[in-house]
Protein backbone atom coordinates (compact mmCIF):
# COMPACT_ATOMS: atom_id res chain seq x y z
CA UNK A 1 0.00 0.00 0.00
CA UNK A 2 1.30 3.79 -0.19
CA UNK A 3 1.23 6.25 1.74
CA UNK A 4 2.04 9.81 1.15
CA UNK A 5 3.34 12.19 4.18
CA UNK A 6 3.16 15.66 4.14
CA UNK A 7 5.24 17.42 6.83
CA UNK A 8 5.17 21.74 7.77
CA UNK A 9 8.87 22.39 8.33
CA UNK A 10 9.72 24.34 10.96
CA UNK A 11 5.67 24.41 12.24
CA UNK A 12 6.79 25.22 15.68
CA UNK A 13 8.70 28.26 14.99
CA UNK A 14 6.70 29.70 13.17
CA UNK A 15 4.02 29.18 15.63
CA UNK A 16 6.38 31.06 18.09
CA UNK A 17 6.24 33.58 15.81
CA UNK A 18 2.63 34.28 16.09
CA UNK A 19 2.95 36.09 19.80
CA UNK A 20 1.73 34.87 22.75
CA UNK A 21 -2.45 35.57 21.64
CA UNK A 22 -1.82 32.74 18.85
CA UNK A 23 -3.52 29.54 19.09
CA UNK A 24 -6.80 30.12 17.47
CA UNK A 25 -4.99 32.03 14.48
CA UNK A 26 -2.98 28.40 14.23
CA UNK A 27 -6.08 26.85 14.07
CA UNK A 28 -7.37 29.18 11.53
CA UNK A 29 -4.96 27.95 9.29
CA UNK A 30 -5.16 24.45 10.02
CA UNK A 31 -8.63 24.13 9.27
CA UNK A 32 -7.78 26.32 6.14
CA UNK A 33 -4.90 23.98 5.30
CA UNK A 34 -7.23 20.99 5.80
CA UNK A 35 -10.25 22.19 3.99
CA UNK A 36 -8.09 22.95 0.84
CA UNK A 37 -6.43 19.87 0.80
CA UNK A 38 -8.75 17.39 1.51
CA UNK A 39 -10.92 18.51 -1.76
CA UNK A 40 -7.44 18.17 -3.74
CA UNK A 41 -7.20 14.84 -2.47
CA UNK A 42 -10.50 13.97 -2.86
CA UNK A 43 -10.61 15.07 -6.67
CA UNK A 44 -7.67 13.06 -7.13
CA UNK A 45 -9.49 9.78 -5.82
CA UNK A 46 -7.44 9.85 -2.52
CA UNK A 47 -8.13 10.40 0.85
CA UNK A 48 -6.80 12.93 3.53
CA UNK A 49 -6.19 12.41 7.10
CA UNK A 50 -5.11 15.59 8.88
CA UNK A 51 -3.84 14.00 11.33
CA UNK A 52 -1.79 16.65 13.57
CA UNK A 53 -2.33 19.08 11.77
CA UNK A 54 1.31 19.81 10.85
CA UNK A 55 1.50 16.35 9.47
CA UNK A 56 -0.79 15.25 6.85
CA UNK A 57 -1.31 11.76 5.69
CA UNK A 58 -2.67 10.89 2.13
CA UNK A 59 -3.64 7.19 0.98
CA UNK A 60 -2.31 7.07 -2.56
CA UNK A 61 -3.20 3.80 -4.20
CA UNK A 62 -4.52 4.30 -7.18
CA UNK A 63 -3.29 7.69 -7.82
CA UNK A 64 -0.61 8.78 -10.42
CA UNK A 65 2.55 10.42 -9.39
CA UNK A 66 1.91 13.45 -11.76
CA UNK A 67 -1.06 14.42 -9.24
CA UNK A 68 0.80 13.75 -6.22
CA UNK A 69 3.09 16.25 -7.41
CA UNK A 70 0.86 18.96 -8.41
CA UNK A 71 -0.79 17.96 -4.29
CA UNK A 72 2.47 18.72 -3.07
CA UNK A 73 3.19 22.16 -5.19
CA UNK A 74 -0.67 22.93 -4.31
CA UNK A 75 0.58 22.61 -0.45
CA UNK A 76 3.78 24.59 -0.98
CA UNK A 77 1.32 27.26 -2.37
CA UNK A 78 -0.59 27.31 0.57
CA UNK A 79 1.32 26.54 3.87
CA UNK A 80 3.04 29.57 5.98
CA UNK A 81 6.15 27.24 5.62
CA UNK A 82 7.98 25.34 4.19
CA UNK A 83 6.65 21.62 3.02
CA UNK A 84 8.63 18.71 2.35
CA UNK A 85 6.82 14.96 1.44
CA UNK A 86 7.75 11.23 1.13
CA UNK A 87 6.14 8.42 -0.07
CA UNK A 88 6.46 5.06 1.65
CA UNK A 89 4.70 1.56 0.67
CA UNK A 90 4.53 -1.47 2.62
CA UNK A 91 2.25 -4.23 3.13
CA UNK A 92 -0.02 -2.00 5.27
CA UNK A 93 -0.51 1.59 5.56
CA UNK A 94 1.40 2.11 8.91
CA UNK A 95 4.33 0.26 7.24
CA UNK A 96 4.22 2.71 4.46
CA UNK A 97 4.17 5.29 6.90
CA UNK A 98 6.76 4.57 8.55
CA UNK A 99 9.15 4.11 5.00
CA UNK A 100 7.65 7.42 4.41
CA UNK A 101 8.60 9.14 8.38
CA UNK A 102 12.56 7.53 7.50
CA UNK A 103 12.89 8.84 4.39
CA UNK A 104 11.14 12.78 5.62
CA UNK A 105 14.24 12.95 8.02
CA UNK A 106 16.96 12.90 5.47
CA UNK A 107 14.91 15.17 3.06
CA UNK A 108 15.66 18.82 2.23
CA UNK A 109 12.59 21.62 3.19
CA UNK A 110 10.44 21.96 -0.35
CA UNK A 111 11.72 18.40 -1.72
CA UNK A 112 9.14 15.32 -2.94
CA UNK A 113 10.55 11.77 -2.54
CA UNK A 114 8.03 9.99 -4.55
CA UNK A 115 8.61 5.64 -5.85
CA UNK A 116 7.43 4.00 -8.40
CA UNK A 117 5.61 1.33 -6.36
CA UNK A 118 2.62 -0.93 -7.66
CA UNK A 119 -1.48 0.10 -6.57
CA UNK A 120 -3.05 -1.97 -3.97
CA UNK A 121 -6.70 -2.00 -3.15
CA UNK A 122 -7.38 -0.22 -0.20
CA UNK A 123 -10.29 -0.88 2.67
CA UNK A 124 -11.71 1.21 5.42
CA UNK A 125 -13.85 1.12 7.73
CA UNK A 126 -15.85 3.34 8.66
CA UNK A 127 -16.95 2.91 12.52
CA UNK A 128 -20.41 4.38 13.75
CA UNK A 129 -21.85 4.51 17.09
CA UNK A 130 -25.41 2.86 17.59
CA UNK A 131 -27.60 5.68 19.12
CA UNK A 132 -25.59 8.44 19.07
CA UNK A 133 -28.09 10.80 18.85
CA UNK A 134 -30.13 9.72 21.60
CA UNK A 135 -27.29 9.18 23.68
CA UNK A 136 -26.73 12.97 23.02
CA UNK A 137 -30.24 14.02 24.00
CA UNK A 138 -30.71 11.88 27.12
CA UNK A 139 -27.17 13.18 28.52
CA UNK A 140 -25.49 15.98 26.69
CA UNK A 141 -23.95 16.82 23.33
CA UNK A 142 -20.49 17.10 25.76
CA UNK A 143 -20.68 13.89 27.13
CA UNK A 144 -21.50 12.06 23.76
CA UNK A 145 -18.57 13.48 22.32
CA UNK A 146 -16.28 12.00 25.21
CA UNK A 147 -17.92 8.81 24.46
CA UNK A 148 -16.90 9.12 21.16
CA UNK A 149 -13.64 10.13 21.63
CA UNK A 150 -13.07 6.74 23.98
CA UNK A 151 -14.61 4.53 20.46
CA UNK A 152 -11.48 6.78 18.55
CA UNK A 153 -8.92 5.72 20.96
CA UNK A 154 -10.22 2.08 21.04
CA UNK A 155 -9.98 1.71 16.98
CA UNK A 156 -6.71 3.93 16.87
CA UNK A 157 -4.97 1.15 19.28
CA UNK A 158 -6.69 -2.13 18.30
CA UNK A 159 -5.96 -1.13 14.51
CA UNK A 160 -2.22 0.08 14.49
CA UNK A 161 -1.68 -2.89 15.79
CA UNK A 162 -3.30 -4.44 12.45
CA UNK A 163 -1.39 -1.95 10.60
CA UNK A 164 -4.26 0.72 10.28
CA UNK A 165 -3.99 4.47 10.50
CA UNK A 166 -6.76 6.28 12.36
CA UNK A 167 -8.93 9.51 11.72
CA UNK A 168 -11.78 11.04 13.55
CA UNK A 169 -14.18 12.49 11.25
CA UNK A 170 -16.88 13.84 13.12
CA UNK A 171 -19.69 13.48 15.17
CA UNK A 172 -19.82 9.83 15.61
CA UNK A 173 -17.61 8.65 12.80
CA UNK A 174 -14.22 7.23 13.08
CA UNK A 175 -12.53 5.34 9.89
CA UNK A 176 -9.27 2.93 9.98
CA UNK A 177 -7.50 2.31 6.37
CA UNK A 178 -6.29 -1.24 6.20
CA UNK A 179 -4.71 -3.73 4.39
CA UNK A 180 -8.29 -5.27 3.09
CA UNK A 181 -6.64 -8.80 4.31
CA UNK A 182 -6.89 -7.41 7.59
CA UNK A 183 -10.12 -6.24 7.84
CA UNK A 184 -11.61 -9.12 10.15
CA UNK A 185 -9.38 -8.26 13.46
CA UNK A 186 -10.94 -4.80 13.11
CA UNK A 187 -13.92 -6.27 13.18
CA UNK A 188 -13.27 -6.95 16.71
CA UNK A 189 -14.16 -3.84 17.55
CA UNK A 190 -18.04 -4.01 16.17
CA UNK A 191 -20.51 -4.45 19.17
CA UNK A 192 -23.98 -3.53 20.51
CA UNK A 193 -22.77 0.05 20.44
CA UNK A 194 -20.67 0.46 17.80
CA UNK A 195 -21.50 -1.11 13.77
CA UNK A 196 -19.00 -0.79 10.75
CA UNK A 197 -19.03 -0.35 7.49
CA UNK A 198 -16.53 -1.76 5.22
CA UNK A 199 -15.94 -0.60 1.69
CA UNK A 200 -12.76 -2.20 -0.47
CA UNK A 201 -11.63 0.08 -3.63
CA UNK A 202 -8.89 0.66 -5.98
CA UNK A 203 -8.70 4.24 -4.86
CA UNK A 204 -9.29 5.35 -1.22
CA UNK A 205 -12.27 7.89 -2.15
CA UNK A 206 -14.34 4.76 -4.06
CA UNK A 207 -13.43 2.70 -0.63
CA UNK A 208 -14.86 5.56 1.35
CA UNK A 209 -17.67 5.22 -0.88
CA UNK A 210 -18.32 2.04 -0.46
CA UNK A 211 -18.01 2.35 3.24
CA UNK A 212 -20.99 4.73 3.32
CA UNK A 213 -22.63 2.71 1.14
CA UNK A 214 -22.15 -0.36 3.74
CA UNK A 215 -23.72 1.48 6.39
CA UNK A 216 -26.48 2.46 4.18
CA UNK A 217 -27.54 -1.16 3.92
CA UNK A 218 -26.70 -1.95 7.55
CA UNK A 219 -29.42 1.16 8.72
CA UNK A 220 -32.17 -0.13 6.00
CA UNK A 221 -32.29 -3.55 7.85
CA UNK A 222 -30.57 -2.97 11.36
CA UNK A 223 -30.20 -6.96 11.42
CA UNK A 224 -26.41 -7.02 10.63
CA UNK A 225 -23.49 -5.07 12.75
CA UNK A 226 -21.20 -4.56 10.10
CA UNK A 227 -21.36 -5.20 6.33
CA UNK A 228 -18.72 -5.01 3.24
CA UNK A 229 -19.23 -3.22 0.14
CA UNK A 230 -16.53 -3.58 -2.87
CA UNK A 231 -15.97 -2.67 -6.43
CA UNK A 232 -15.98 0.47 -8.62
N1 LIG B 1 -21.35 11.12 8.45
C1 LIG B 1 -20.84 12.11 9.22
N2 LIG B 1 -21.62 12.65 10.20
C2 LIG B 1 -21.09 13.64 10.96
C3 LIG B 1 -19.79 14.10 10.71
N3 LIG B 1 -19.53 15.10 11.57
C4 LIG B 1 -20.61 15.25 12.33
N4 LIG B 1 -21.57 14.37 11.97
C5 LIG B 1 -22.82 14.20 12.71
O1 LIG B 1 -22.77 12.93 13.32
C6 LIG B 1 -24.07 12.49 13.66
C7 LIG B 1 -24.22 11.08 13.21
O2 LIG B 1 -25.37 10.59 13.76
P1 LIG B 1 -25.90 9.14 13.40
O3 LIG B 1 -24.78 8.17 13.35
O4 LIG B 1 -26.77 9.24 12.19
O5 LIG B 1 -26.79 8.93 14.69
P2 LIG B 1 -27.30 7.62 15.43
O6 LIG B 1 -28.30 8.10 16.43
O7 LIG B 1 -26.14 6.87 15.97
O8 LIG B 1 -28.06 6.82 14.34
P3 LIG B 1 -27.64 5.48 13.61
O9 LIG B 1 -26.20 5.61 13.20
O10 LIG B 1 -28.54 5.44 12.43
O11 LIG B 1 -27.82 4.37 14.59
C8 LIG B 1 -25.02 13.42 12.97
O12 LIG B 1 -25.50 14.30 13.95
C9 LIG B 1 -24.13 14.20 11.98
O13 LIG B 1 -24.63 15.47 11.80
C10 LIG B 1 -19.00 13.49 9.69
O14 LIG B 1 -17.83 13.82 9.45
N5 LIG B 1 -19.59 12.50 8.97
Amino acid sequence: MKVLLLELYNYREWTELLGEDREWKIQEVQHFLSYRLVDRVSQMGGALLPLRYDLFLVLADGIMNAKLTSLFRYAVRLSPVMVRGCMGHGRNPVEAQGEANDCLHDLEPGRLSLGNYEDSPVAVVHYDLNGFRDLTAQTSMYNAFVEVQKLVLDVMLRTYKLGGVTQYLGGDNVITFLNPEDVDGALDLVSTNVKAGVGIGFTPRQALRNATKALTEIRKERKVLWKIVSGQ
